[in-house]
């Protein structure tokens, strides 16, 4: 029997839970509001409670009610019978009056519950769960409200300050955006660092708070935050580099999750928050792309308006596993109306250098790194078709004449039953990390680690996590190098699945065992860590939580890079199947890509986004 099935239920939620748009815990929660309502809840109210639960479930904010009839059965296989169910959605016109009337959006009897907020936008009648409209008002109202004014800065100072940390402006060159950047922070009090992998954020960030120190003086309070405990860790070995080399930077800024920034306590509660604002005159959020709308008005409520909010990430990359999309959100934002400041416009000299949507977007703080450093070629052109959801383009250069025009070839395709390459590099990979570690050369092993990972959708199955962890382990144990099944070994990679602020290791962190004779453990090993260009060495034993790894979910590669690429892709009609999957697994590589699946599998991943439906991209005005 499905768990997903609630067999008590019989009324007009039982067809949307068969047909899998509903799970249990959609029908359970919604059937509890109505009870708790303290009111007549009629069908159609049901329904509507249920669609804005599954909305949060799924990543949304809220539900646009005039596409409810778009949402077709979610079925594990197309041969479920419930396939060709034709789902009896209440028509949208009589769910809008039905609700304006209901005492779940205008007040219940039973006190002062109002579960559902009723709103209308440019994208017709938006539904949402109270709790989540009450939080994109706040970061709407807030990212307004430190949009109507600009901090004050004497250009000559701020040109001189970005000179001595840049370097001269070179129009057109390098980093003529990257210093654009650090004049537009330090102009607003809001901005958005928006970019792809390797298009030089992180080493804009460093510069840019070399930048305030300069203007704000050497006691300038910087907080630095991200999402993961390992993306706070990778920001801060890569400020600690820029300190090492340079003499801009005196300030040495620490790094944390924005949790533990906002004072988060077991109970879901936070020590941050409109009556107890953090202290920073600047603070900077890394990979901004996975904070949920939650953390983001918690974010915004502890500001101080006079300090400098700067986001950082890729709007392309997955969102959050929780509700809202903001960075996407908040980068489709433009200023219209909003003029560029005077002080921005001396020093970045942008005139000739961004299009017009983009100048409108500067002028709402938004700056987006379009160049490179990383890798050029295949990669970034095939990661540039996706991101465009062209699916001809993306298999013309793959597999198609296009692919023909690169000097070298980066991104393969290959079919499920024909893996031989990926074995041979499984294999290589294997022996570089096996040799260095047992000769104990952490930083060669470390290499040999993140020079090929192979990447799934999913956990579990066959073209899943486990299924390929499996043949991988099958494929180095049939070469003869034997992979001991119980306990760790010299070679064997390893993923931290738990945060541990003791150890500093975080959740995602991967790290290697090598062979340590010199250590004093009775085993001789020593797992290895790299944080910038700084080792971390830990004994086994001191992880609390961790698994050895031969492929790891995308969703879980996210913030990491490794040389070489494989993506296994999941079935046809995977959910998961989407663009914003594909255009992350691609971007996790430096130099080659193999993607393992079919070219229709290829063509409905670059086909099919994200549905993520949230106000924060219009005006959105009580119904
Ligand atoms: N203007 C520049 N001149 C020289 N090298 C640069 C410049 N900008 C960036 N780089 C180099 O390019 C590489 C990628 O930069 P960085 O890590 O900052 O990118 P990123 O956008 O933060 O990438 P990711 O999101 O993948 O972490 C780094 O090695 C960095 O030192």
């Amino acid at each position: 029997m499905n768990a997903q099935v609630v067999a008590a239920e019989i009324g007009p939620l039982r067809i949307f839970n068969d047909a899998g748009v509903f799970t249990a815990a959609d029908v359970h929660v919604a059937r509890r509001v109505a009870a708790l309502s303290g009111a007549d809840i009629g069908d159609d109210e049901l329904i509507a409670i249920a669609l804005a639960v599954r909305a949060v479930r799924t990543g949304s904010t809220c539900v646009p009610l005039a596409t409810i009839g778009e949402i077709t059965p979610e079925l594990e296989s197309a041969e479920d019978p419930a396939a060709d169910t034709v789902l009896p959605w209440p028509d949208p016109d009589r769910l809008v009056a039905t609700l304006q009337a209901s005492p779940l959006v205008t007040g219940c009897p039973s006190g002062p519950l109002r579960p559902l907020a009723l709103m209308t936008s440019d994208e017709g009648p938006l539904l949402y769960l109270r709790k989540y409209f009450r939080q994109e008002q706040a970061i709407r109202a807030i990212l307004e409200q430190r949009g109507a004014s600009r901090p004050t800065i004497d250009p000559a100072a701020l040109e001189q300050a970005i000179d001595r940390v840049f370097g001269p402006l070179v129009p057109g060159s390098d980093y003529d955006r990257q210093r654009a950047a650090a004049a537009l922070a330090a102009t607003s009090w809001t901005t958005v660092l928006a970019g792809g992998p390797g298009t030089g954020k992180t080493y804009t960030v460093a510069r840019l708070l070399a930048v305030m120190e300069q203007l704000l003086g050497a006691d300038v309070r910087i907080g630095l935050c991200a999402p993961t405990g390992r993306a706070a860790a990778q920001m801060q070995a890569s400020i600690n580099d820029y300190r090492a080399t340079s003499q801009h930077l005196s300030t040495v800024p620490v790094a944390t999750t924005v949790h533990r920034l906002l004072g988060w306590r077991p109970d879901g509660s936070f020590g941050r928050g409109a009556g107890n604002r953090l202290p920073y005159d600047v603070v900077v959020v890394d990979e901004t792309s996975m904070l949920a709308v939650t953390m983001m008005s918690r974010l915004l409520e502890s500001l101080r308006e006079d300090t400098r909010l700067i986001l950082v990430g890729d709007p392309h990359q997955l969102a959050s596993v929780d509700a809202g999309a903001v960075l996407a959100d908040l980068v489709d934002r433009d200023g219209t109306g909003t003029e560029l400041p005077s002080a921005f416009v001396q020093v970045a000299r942008p005139q000739g250098h961004f299009t017009e949507a983009e100048e409108r977007r500067l002028a709402g703080g938004v700056i987006t790194l379009t160049r490179g450093h990383r890798y050029g070629g295949q990669i970034s052109e095939v990661a540039e078709a996706i991101r465009a959801g062209d699916a001809d383009r993306v298999v013309d250069l793959i597999t198609g004449p296009a692919a023909g025009a690169f000097e070298s070839r980066q991104v393969s395709l290959l079919a499920p039953d024909a893996v031989e390459p990926v074995r041979r590099d499984v294999l290589r990979w294997a022996a570089q990390l096996q040799n260095a570690a047992r000769a104990g050369q952490a930083g060669e092993a470390l290499e040999a680690l993140v020079s090929h990972r192979v990447l799934c959708a999913h956990r579990d199955g066959r073209h899943g996590v486990s299924g390929w962890s499996r043949q991988i382990i099958d494929w180095i144990t049939e070469a003869g190098g034997a992979v001991p099944r119980a306990g760790w070994y010299s070679g064997e990679p390893v993923l931290v699945n738990a945060n541990d602020a003791a150890h500093q290791v975080f959740n995602g962190d991967s790290g290697v065992v090598i062979t340590d004779t010199g250590g004093s453990s009775g085993d001789g090993l020593a797992v290895v860590f790299a944080r910038g260009d700084e080792i971390k060495t830990l004994h086994p034993s001191q992880l609390s939580d961790a698994s050895p790894v031969y492929a790891m979910t995308i969703h879980r590669s996210q913030g990491s890079q490794f040389g070489a690429v494989t993506v296994v892709l999941p079935e046809l009609d995977a959910q998961l199947l989407t663009k914003e999957l594909l255009y992350t697994a691609v971007t996790r590589a430096r130099h080659t890509v193999q993607i393992v699946g079919t070219e229709e599998a290829l063509r409905a991943a670059v086909g099919r986004s994200v549905q993520r439906a949230s106000g924060l991209g219009s005006s959105v005005r009580e119904l």
